[in-house]
């Protein structure tokens, strides 16, 4: 199934008729320039273009009141003085003759979407639209919104698909309030939101917007705000949001759709965000979303107003609606201190709505909070340093994100003969030459092995020359010893100059010491033998208790462990082995399959032992790029395992910053 990408440029055609310097940036520029990347890029010409229509009143009346959607209806005919006027009743915002009827077309252009991914015509999807609509109130225009375009998709989802979960993310640099009190107190919508707070100092302003504001009622756990209080937020700021609150809590949900508020004001040389994040991390974040749900994921346009990182941030997002692999994020300097502090105090809100958090031990027993008095001087995220004038974010300059080239393989197989080859895998060939390596295979791995180990590691290495040269994407090999295989496997590479391979081993299995002292490889193994073993940088032993069969205690693992580390460490390989008796359950392995493609361009080799053979198809389903089946809402962890993790994460985090969850208490 393809990816929808729903534009028309009626939506262009409405623009500021006055001089208002709050709403100079919401110019029609927006969505041509964006559009314009997407064809540029040839990008429109592999998504499936589907026709905007205009939202009838029944769709706009789910989220809005009639007297307010009356009083839009007059817009139209109305002379510019009137217009002047009837703006002044709401904040920030402005209207035009044209601006109802693209207002109309912006939900209805949602509601496209959500038709084409919930009938199953379409993967997922994008709605490139204008007036953007998260701030929008049931009778308030808002923060250059005229109606609330992915509140009333989240609406009308319920109402004709009977969907029972939706998760919300409004990735917009500005609290998407008008969402907020849509679903406040509706336990069916989780709304996410993150936004340049600065202690309530940044528009809008509202107390309603920060940490505590958690939900009302049945709703109550249910909305979660992120604020930042600092400008300067980086890449990994926004990947430890995701990693220490958002995709735990969204696991937990298991959500049957994923709206997403996507603006892109949240990036680097935005007027309004003053962020620091590049148009790649956008990759990431909607990369991240598309296991939820099973890849039901629907982007609509919220804000975004540098029009280059704008245009560079839509074609990311939508190369990533495609399939297209990751591009690696470099320089993950870990989060801020002021990120800490929110994100300490966001969990300790949430800590008794989920049970993902309940046995977050990192929450001090002392009451944290951020809403001290407002420190003299905002400054940027690390305290501007002195003399060094700060760029304006029209000046900043970041690098064009990498290209995103698809190897013309995606998926290459070495299996055992009368093992069926799963479909749009390609077999590697037995007449593969042995050639290269037969003698370093000989000399250096196999001593005594039988020819059929020899030839099994040979093509296992030729999988890995194939990644190496971009040829194939991802690779699979079910082998006679998996133990061995990796080992030989982990040795070939680290002879590479600049490899670093993340092995990620499920199941118990002794890793050779040899392997995790060279720092060329980092090694995360889930296991439920609690060998005691302390690790070290490059060894990371995760015990649980129940083993790989614990859904939630492998789900904990994997969002606050092995992700951070695999940003940070930022490998050129993955290795995922699956080691016999590892009790792990196809789903959760197939997640983690799915999570851990984030990395080295895709390029994962996976490691199956031949008794394992029935993973080879569900395994290569994930490879080849199709979504991961739901876990179901995961219940809590045990408490000891929860502690063992924590126990693990607060060694690491000296040597791995991604891992921090919380301010260290020190001035
Ligand atoms: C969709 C959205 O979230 O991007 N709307 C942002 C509205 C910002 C209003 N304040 C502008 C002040 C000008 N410096
Ligand atoms: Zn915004």
């Amino acid at each position: 199934m393809g990816t929808a990408l729903i534009y028309d440029e009626e939506m262009t055609k409405y623009k500021l008729l006055w001089v208002d310097p709050a709403c100079k940036i919401e110019v029609p520029e927006r969505l041509t320039v964006s559009h314009g990347a997407l064809v540029r890029n040839g990008l429109t010409d592999r998504c499936i273009c589907l026709p905007v229509r205009e939202a009838v009143d029944a769709e706009i009346l789910l989220v809005h009141s009639e007297e307010y959607l009356e009083a839009v209806k007059q817009t139209p005919h109305m002379t510019l003085e009137d217009l002047k006027e009837f703006t002044l009743q709401y904040g920030d915002v402005y209207f035009h003759p044209n601006i109802y009827h693209c207002a109309k077309l912006a939900v209805g252009s949602a509601l496209q979407l959500v038709d084409s991914v919930l009938m199953g015509k379409v993967k997922n999807g994008m709605a490139l639209v204008r007036p953007p609509g998260h701030h929008s109130m049931r009778s308030a225009a808002n923060g250059f919104c005229v109606f609330n375009n992915v509140a009333i998709a989240a609406q009308y989802a319920k109402q004709k698909y009977g969907v029972k979960r939706i998760l919300i993310v409004d990735w917009d640099i500005h609290h998407g309030q008008g969402v907020q009190y849509c679903f406040e107190d509706d336990p069916s919508v989780l709304y996410f939101s993150w936004h340049r707070y600065e202690h309530q100092k940044f528009w809008p302003n509202l107390k309603d917007s920060d940490y505590d504001i958690v939900g009302k009622g049945e709703g109550a756990g249910f909305n979660i705000n992120v604020p930042w209080n600092k400008v300067g937020m980086e890449n990994s700021d926004y990947l430890s949001v995701f990693c220490h609150l958002l995709l735990p809590i969204a696991y937990e949900f298991c959500p049957d759709l994923v709206l997403v508020c996507a603006g892109f004001d949240s990036a680097i040389g935005d007027p309004e965000g003053e962020m620091c994040a590049t148009p790649d991390i956008f990759a990431h974040l909607t990369y991240l979303l598309m296991n939820l749900a099973e890849g039901k994921l629907c982007a609509v346009l919220e804000g975004g107003y540098n029009l280059t990182s704008l245009a560079q941030s839509v074609c990311q997002t939508v190369q990533t609606l495609l399939g297209d692999p990751l591009p690696p994020l470099t320089n993950l300097t870990g989060p801020c201190r002021s990120t800490l502090e929110s994100l300490q105090c966001v969990r300790a809100a949430h800590r008794q709505h989920w049970s993902c958090l309940r046995h977050a031990v990192d929450l001090p027993t002392f009451e944290i909070s951020t809403k001290r008095i407002k420190l003299s001087g905002e400054g940027n995220k690390d305290e501007a340093e002195v003399g060094e004038e700060q760029k304006s974010p029209e000046e900043k300059i970041w690098p064009e994100p990498p290209k995103r080239i698809c190897p013309p393989v995606c998926s290459a197989v070495v299996l055992p003969d009368g093992v069926v080859c799963p479909d749009a895998c390609e077999r590697l060939s037995s007449s593969e030459d042995l050639g290269p390596h037969l003698l370093t295979l000989k000399n250096d791995f196999l001593k005594d092995a039988d020819d059929g180990a020899v030839t099994a590691l040979s093509r296992v290495f030729s999988l890995i020359d194939k990644m190496k040269n971009n040829e194939i994407r991802n690779g699979l090999a079910l082998v006679g010893d998996a133990a061995m295989t990796m080992t030989c496997v982990v040795q070939y590479v680290a002879a590479e100059v600049d490899s670093r391979v993340f092995l990620v081993c499920v199941g118990n299995g002794n890793i050779p010491s040899h392997v995790i002292e060279d720092g060329k490889t980092l090694v995360v193994q889930i296991k439920d033998e609690d060998t005691e073993e302390q690790g070290s940088k490059y060894y990371v032993p995760v015990c649980l208790k129940k083993g790989c069969t614990d859904t939630s205690g492998f789900a904990q693992a994997m969002f606050s462990l092995l992700l951070p580390l695999g940003y940070q460490y930022n490998p050129s390989l993955v290795l995922l082995v699956r080691m016999p008796g590892s009790g792990v359950c196809d789903i959760m392995w197939q997640q983690l399959t799915g999570l851990l493609q984030s990395f080295a361009h895709g390029h994962t080799l996976v490691l199956l032992q031949e008794d394992d053979k029935a993973c080879v198809g569900p395994t290569a389903s994930i490879l080849l790029g199709n979504p991961a089946p739901p876990l179901g809402q995961l219940p809590a962890s045990l408490k000891e395992d929860a502690e063992a993790v924590e126990r693990l994460r607060s060694r690491l985090q000296a040597d791995w910053n991604l891992l921090l969850t919380t301010a260290p208490e020190n001035g």
